[in-house]
Parts: structure tokens; sequence; C-alpha cells
């Protein structure tokens, strides 16, 4: 208990000295609390004492004493509320946001799927339990204890061999609490995997709904969701079955040792070594002794699961930090150069190998090349979604791991092929970058991206709330909204990985539009697909297999043969493509 008491005051002291402070004085409240229960006692023993003139006095006294008890008690439990309880809620929605202020400087490497829901497990159900248990438990065990301690220690000058007895109570029930304690630690475990396991089902079946309707029949679809939910409750019930027994034999001590209290003062009532009234306040007290303690036996169990739960808090909250400094990059100019890179995902397999390529200031490169060549992990290196293994990724002349990842991505505008939008306004949408934009800038933005007329078009217009992920728009008009967006931003370099699919005439015109608007004066990278996109560019480079194998003008790179002739030859065929130019 007291290893998890100084761990949660060492996570409290993690986000401000003030939280364990308060925590702190929560627990000595609720010592104090015991304290003044323990203070009903004196009621009892007032009144037994005089119970040979029993009168309105004596009645007084002893309501006077019982009024004292009850307040004392209910001051106490109020400060105990305010001082814990609410600083709980704190610390957790700091713990949450301390998470997620980790999320964003970790490598794009660290969000594996797996990851995603270990992530959404911690930060959803695991924090959430121990915001409703970690008080409760912490309060519970620790008024426990205080009240057989507090009743102990005064027992001691009243008859010491009954203070024996229930010191011995609370050591053996306290042994009995580690047994406990230990039985939990594996099924903790157990049970949180087997979450995380269930949370990971449930979103790939809700994600890929319309592969699972359309290649396998609805049972065979939810049969690995069924799977983990299976598990899931045989863990519960396995966590269930390690405490119960155990459970009752903490009580049963408890128990025991309050029957041995009667005992002990009635033996010593009869040998006329107690008084009577302190005999029979004893045997008030022995039920009362242990009563906070045996209701504290789930708290008991708990300290356990919240000592897993903290493990595991600690194992998510361990996220890489891929800045190696707090200092900003300052580039000279926006030129990007790559300069002899090699990156691998895996350490067995190189995807970008000894890549340099230097694009000055202002102008446009195409990256070509078949699927799986590498295209997208090259300019992801530019982003700095993932730092290089050998060579160097450069701004303006300064290398990206000079500066922080977020001042570099400050610099850049990166449009995906696969749009994400959020689910909020389309306002909201198009300003994410830039949350001060005024509404005209934004209007300004999605006219220059083509998209103000379906906009307009919304029945809110951009107030319009838009599905999560942007699944209400088609996918012309999420890619121009994701366009607009990065217009807002006006960010000098811009990393563009254009749609494979073919979109209709209508929407490729505006399209093209839009993008020619938001590249317009930049340095521009793109991962491009369209023929006229690759040949207007003022370099292209053909990537296979991780390595540069072609680079020029388009005309350069027609005069021999090779892969980039077979692309233009291929997609002249494949889509009935003239060049315009
Ligand atoms: N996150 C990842 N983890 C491990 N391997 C990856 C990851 N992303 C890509 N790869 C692998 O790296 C190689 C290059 O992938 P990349 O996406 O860069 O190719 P690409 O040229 O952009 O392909 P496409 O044109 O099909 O989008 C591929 O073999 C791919 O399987």
């Amino acid at each position: 208990m007291f290893a998890l008491v100084k761990r949660v005051l060492d996570l409290a002291a993690s986000f401000s000295p003030a939280a364990r402070r308060s925590l702190i004085v929560g627990m000595v409240c609720n010592v104090l609390k015991a304290f003044f229960m323990a203070g009903m006692l004196g009621a009892v023993f007032w009144a037994l004492e005089n119970r040979d003139h029993l009168d309105g006095v004596v009645a007084l006294q002893c309501l006077g004493i019982l009024l004292v008890s009850v307040a004392g008690q209910y001051v106490f439990q109020y400060l105990v509320d305010i001082k814990m309880d609410a600083q709980g809620f704190d610390i957790f929605r700091d713990l949450r946001l301390r998470v997620g202020d980790r999320l964003k400087g970790a490598p794009m490497g660290y969000f594996s799927e797996q990851r995603l829901s270990a992530i959404t497990t911690t930060l959803t159900t695991t924090v959430h339990q121990l915001e409703e248990f970690m008080t409760i438990c912490l309060t519970g065990l620790s008024g426990g204890v205080a009240m057989a301690v507090i009743m102990s220690a005064f027992f001691l000058f009243v008859a010491w061999p009954v203070a024996v007895i229930t010191f011995a109570g609370i050591a053996v029930g306290l042994y009995v609490l580690n047994v406990l304690r230990r039985r939990a630690t594996s099924v903790t475990r157990e049970v949180t995997a087997a979450q995380e396991a269930m949370s990971d089902k449930v979103i790939e079946y809700a994600r890929g709904m319309a592969v699972l309707r359309t290649f396998s029949t609805p049972d065979e679809a939810l049969a690995a969701a069924k799977a983990s939910f299976e598990q899931k409750r045989q863990a519960d019930y396995r966590q269930e079955a390690a405490a119960q027994g155990v459970l009752k034999l903490y009580a049963l001590v408890f128990n025991v040792a309050s029957c041995a209290v009667l005992f002990a003062a009635c033996a010593l009532y009869l040998n006329g070594a107690l008084p009577l009234s302190w005999a029979l306040t004893l045997l008030v007290a022995a039920f009362m002794i242990y009563g906070e303690l045996i209701h504290a036996n789930d708290a008991a169990f708990l300290t356990k699961k919240i000592e897993g739960e903290l493990d595991r808090v600690d194992e998510v909250c361990a996220i890489p930090k891929q800045d190696t400094t707090d200092a900003p990059l300052e580039p000279h100019g926006f030129d990007v150069e790559l300069d002899g890179v090699s990156f691998a995902y895996d350490a067995d397999r190189r995807v970008i190998d000894d890549v340099s390529l230097r694009i000055p200031e202002g102008t446009t490169c195409a990256i070509v090349g078949p699927s799986g060549s590498g295209k997208t992990t090259l300019v992801n290196l530019i982003a700095r979604f993932w730092d290089v293994d050998a060579g160097a990724v450069r701004v303006g002349g300064a290398d990206v791991r000079e500066g922080t990842a977020e001042s570099l991505l400050a610099n850049v505008s990166m449009v995906f092929q696969n749009v994400y939008l959020f689910n909020d306004t389309v306002e909201n949408n198009i300003k994410f970058g830039v949350p001060d934009a005024t509404h005209e800038q934004v209007v300004q933005a999605a006219k220059r991206a083509r998209c103000h007329e379906f906009i307009s078009a919304l029945p809110q217009g951009y107030d319009t709330v838009l599905e999560e992920g942007g699944a209400s728009l088609s996918g012309g008009e999420r890619q121009r909204v994701s366009i607009a967006r990065a217009i807002m931003k006006d960010a000098p370099i811009v990393i563009l990985d254009e749609a494979t699919s073919s979109v209709d005439p209508e929407n490729e015109h505006e399209l093209i539009a839009a993008i020619a608007e938001l590249t317009r004066g930049k340095t521009l990278v793109s991962i491009a697909h369209r023929l006229n996109t690759v040949a207007d560019a003022d370099q292209i480079i053909v990537v296979d297999e991780g390595r540069i194998v072609q680079r020029g003008t388009h005309e350069e790179l027609m005069r021999d043969a090779g892969i980039y002739r077979d692309f233009v030859s291929l997609r002249r065929e494949a889509a009935g493509w003239r060049l315009a130019r």
C-alpha cells in the first residue's frame, strides 16, 4: 500500500507540487476523519461509565460527543472530497494531455495500428478506471488502517492484551492483502491486454465494414471480434476467480480478530482486570475496529489492479521523442536537399538507398516510379515523419534534425492522397493550421482552392459539420478542402501526393486549378501520376527500389529508353491522355 501511495504521489508531483500537497492533505484529512469516527466510542463509554445515574446531563454530554464526532467526520470527508477526488480528476486530465503532447513529438513510425489501440485503451478505459478507483482505494485503505491503528493504540492504555490482538489482526489482514495483490498482478495484465485486443478488433471491424461485407459473410466478419469478446470475458472471470477466495479470507481474518477481542474483553472483566464500562465499550469496539478495513476489501484488490494500470500508463507514456533539441529550425531559404540518404523501416530491408537530390527554392520536382519503389517514403523523410538512417535531409541548408519537427513542419504543407477531414465545421477544417484566420480569409482560400461553390451549396455553408474523415464529401471535394487548408497555411514548401484514382473531367479541371493556386512560387515536391504535372516539372526523378535511377527534365528523359519513357507511354495508353504542351 505504501508503495502505491508513493507512486500516486510521485505521479501527482510530476504535474505540480501543489497536486502532491493536495493529495497528502486529503489523506491526512482521511486519517482525522477516522479519528472522529473512533470518537463515537467515547459516547458509549461515557454512558456506560455513568450507567448508575443516567440523567439529562449525561445524555446531553453523550449527545455532545456524538455531535462533535459526526461534525468532524462530515468536515473531514468534505475536505477529502475536494482535496483528493477533485485533484484526482485534475491529475488524470493532465495525464491525458501529457500523452497527447508526447504523441505530437513521436516519430510517425511509432503509430502502428496496435500501438493506437494500446494508446486508445489506456487513455480511455485504463485512465478512467484509475480516475474512478484510485481515490476510493487510497481513502478506503488509509481510512481503514488509520481507524484500526488509532483504536488499537488507545486499547494499549486500557487493556494491552486486547491491543495485542487487534494489532495482530491488522498484521495478518495486511499480509493476506499482500497475497491478494500478488494474485491480482498477473490477471490485471491479462485483462488489460484482452481489453486492448478487443478495442483493436472492434475498430478493425467498424473500419473494414465495406470490405468485410463484400468479401465475407456477416458471421465470418464478426468471428474475430467475437473471439476477442470471449477472451475478455475469460480474463474478467479469471480476475474475479483470483480475487474471491482470498477476499473471503481477508474478511475472515478480521472477523476472527473481532471475536478474539470479544473473548478477551469478557475474560479480562471476569478476572477483574477490566471494569464493566470498559469491557462493554470494547465489546462495541470489537465490531467497529475492522469495519472500515473490511469494507475496503474491494479497494484492497484494486490496489494491485491500479498498480498494474499505472504500469500500463507508464509504458504507453514512454513514447520516444523524436526531437533532440528544443530549438526551432533556422533555414536560410527553402531549397530542399537530400544528401546520401538511406532509410529502412525494418533493419533487414533498405527502402531508400543512398539518395541525393537538390530542389532549389521555388522550383518543382516530380517523383515517379513503380508502386512500392519508395516515393512516399522519400517525401515523408523530407517532412521528417521519420529520421534518416544515413545521410541528411536539409532545408535552406539546415539539417532538419537541428530543429524541432514542429518548426520544420511550419514551413511545409502536405496534401495527401487519403485526405483526412475532422468531424468539425468546413470552416474549422480549412483554418485548421491557422486558428486565428478570419471568415473572409477562409472564403478566400476556399475560392482559390475551387471549393467555395460547393461549400456554399451545403446546408449550413461553411458552418456545415463534416462527418469524421470527410465521409459526407466526394473524393474530389475532400481533396480540394485539403488544398484550401494548405493554401491557408501558405507554407513555402509544398509536398503533394497526387490522387492516383482518376476523377471526372469537371473535378479534375477544378483540382488542377486548385493545385496551381497552392503551388505557385513554392518549392514543390510532388509524387506525380498525371502526365501534365510530371512534364511541367523543373526536374523529374525516377525512383526504383529506393534508388534514383533517372533524373532530368521531361525532354531529357524522353530521349533515352527507360522507366520514364515506359511510364509516359503507359499513362498515355491507359488513360488516353495527351500531353497538353
Ligand atoms: N510504415 C511502413 N512500415 C514498413 N514498411 C513500409 C511502411 N511504409 C512503406 N513500407 C514499405 O516500403 C516500401 C516503399 O513504400 P512506399 O509507400 O514509399 O512506396 P511508393 O513508391 O510510395 O508506393 P505507391 O506508389 O504504391 O504508393 C514498400 O515496400 C512498402 O511495403
